[in-house]
């Protein structure tokens, strides 16, 4: 069946549809990873946007029961050009099309998706229908307008505080109490602590900082999460009231909260560095690392007392930063990984150094 892409700029990309038959509005954004569709089909920081990804052949591993950031598909829609049909791995369990149907997602192959890709890049992001049907002009405006990311968070974020225990037993291993506030987190943040022995309780974004503060933590962790981190206005109050008293630390929009909970600014970039192989500097170490990004706005000014530890390599944008006085340090990127390299996972440790 034929499925159409319509932007709001009137571009109109066709192609065949598979997965699930749907009408979606969303923010069209690009990934450049050529592996990885399963997490980034399941992470929670892509909720109201359809991916588009630029690698050619996208499935041919298939789905496994591993490899998932949250239990079910929080992107959108899917834009592939070839969406492999038989996948081939020995951990495949089953294939990206059954997949899409499963969690009522549509997919669109056939579309040429470095023409797409190239106009994002220069028009900037945009929204944009997927669709199946014949949508009337006024059906397609109306669509469009009424397209918002605000709440974003809060449909995607635990409603539950939830609790688990670091994986190593051993008694003479000092298990840290980290809080980790839910804004969508990705599930490899939790499993990287849990390999570090951390006891983790899981809060709603919701959580006041006094609930917070009567758990006890030696560390406050502030998560990935979607949409546009100025919407959180009574969630960054929340993070006023952490910074000095808890070390804290935070990841992609936890970073950006971070920021703008101490008077910094952020802004929307063109548009945004989703993919796999994003070259970060750490400015401490001398080093460039590789990294996974999936994120649409940055911090443009540093608040008071901060410096910048880690920079974007194309484009000078700031990728971490730390209070000079207060334990609070952040990270635009991904270190958790899923999808991609694993080699800022020293992040973990550090970010753990911060406990009480
Ligand atoms: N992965 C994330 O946490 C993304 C943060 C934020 N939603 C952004 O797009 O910039």
């Amino acid at each position: 069946m034929k499925a159409r892409l319509i932007l709001e700029n009137g571009a109109v990309f066709e192609g065949e549809a598979f997965g699930y038959l749907d009408t979606q509005v969303g923010e069209v954004v690009f990934n450049t990873g050529m592996t990885g569709y399963q997490e980034v089909l399941t992470d929670p920081s892509y909720c109201g946007q359809i991916i588009v990804m630029t690698y050619p052949l996208i499935g041919n591993y298939g789905i496994n029961l591993d490899d998932f950031e949250s239990n079910s598909i929080k992107a959108k829609g899917l834009i592939v050009r070839e969406k492999c049909a038989f996948s081939s791995n020995f951990r495949s369990e089953f294939e990206l099309e059954q997949f899409l149907k499963h969690n009522k997602v549509l997919g669109i192959e056939g579309i040429d998706t470095r023409a797409l890709t190239r106009m994002i890049r220069s028009r900037g992001t945009m929204r944009g229908i997927i669709t199946t049907e014949d949508l009337s002009e006024t059906e397609i405006s109306s669509y469009i307008e009424d397209y918002s990311s605000k709440g974003v968070v809060y449909a995607v974020c635990t409603k539950t505080i939830e609790r688990y225990n670091g994986l190593t037993t051993s008694s003479d291993e000092q298990h840290k109490k980290v809080a980790l506030i839910d804004y969508g987190a990705k599930k490899n943040i939790l499993r990287e602590l849990l390999k570090r022995n951390c006891d983790v309780t899981i809060y709603p974004a919701w959580t006041s900082a006094d609930e917070i503060l009567k758990d006890q933590p030696d560390l406050v962790f502030l998560s990935n999460g979607p949409g546009n981190p100025e919407d959180l206005a009574p969630e960054i109050e929340e993070i006023k009231k952490l910074i000095g008293v808890k070390p804290i630390v935070g990841i992609c929009l936890g970073h950006q909260l971070i920021a703008l909970a101490s008077e910094g600014e952020t802004e929307k970039l063109k548009f945004g560095h989703r993919g796999c192989n994003h070259p970060v500097k750490d400015i401490g170490k001398n080093r460039v690392y590789i990294t996974s990004q999936n994120h649409g706005y940055c911090v443009t000014k540093l608040p008071k007392d901060f410096e910048v530890t880690h920079v974007n390599v194309n484009d000078g944008s700031v990728e971490g930063m730390r209070h000079t006085l207060l334990p609070v340090f952040s990270v635009q990127f991904h270190p958790e990984a899923s999808p991609g390299p694993r080699e800022s996972d020293y992040l973990f440790d550090e970010f753990i150094a911060y406990a009480e």
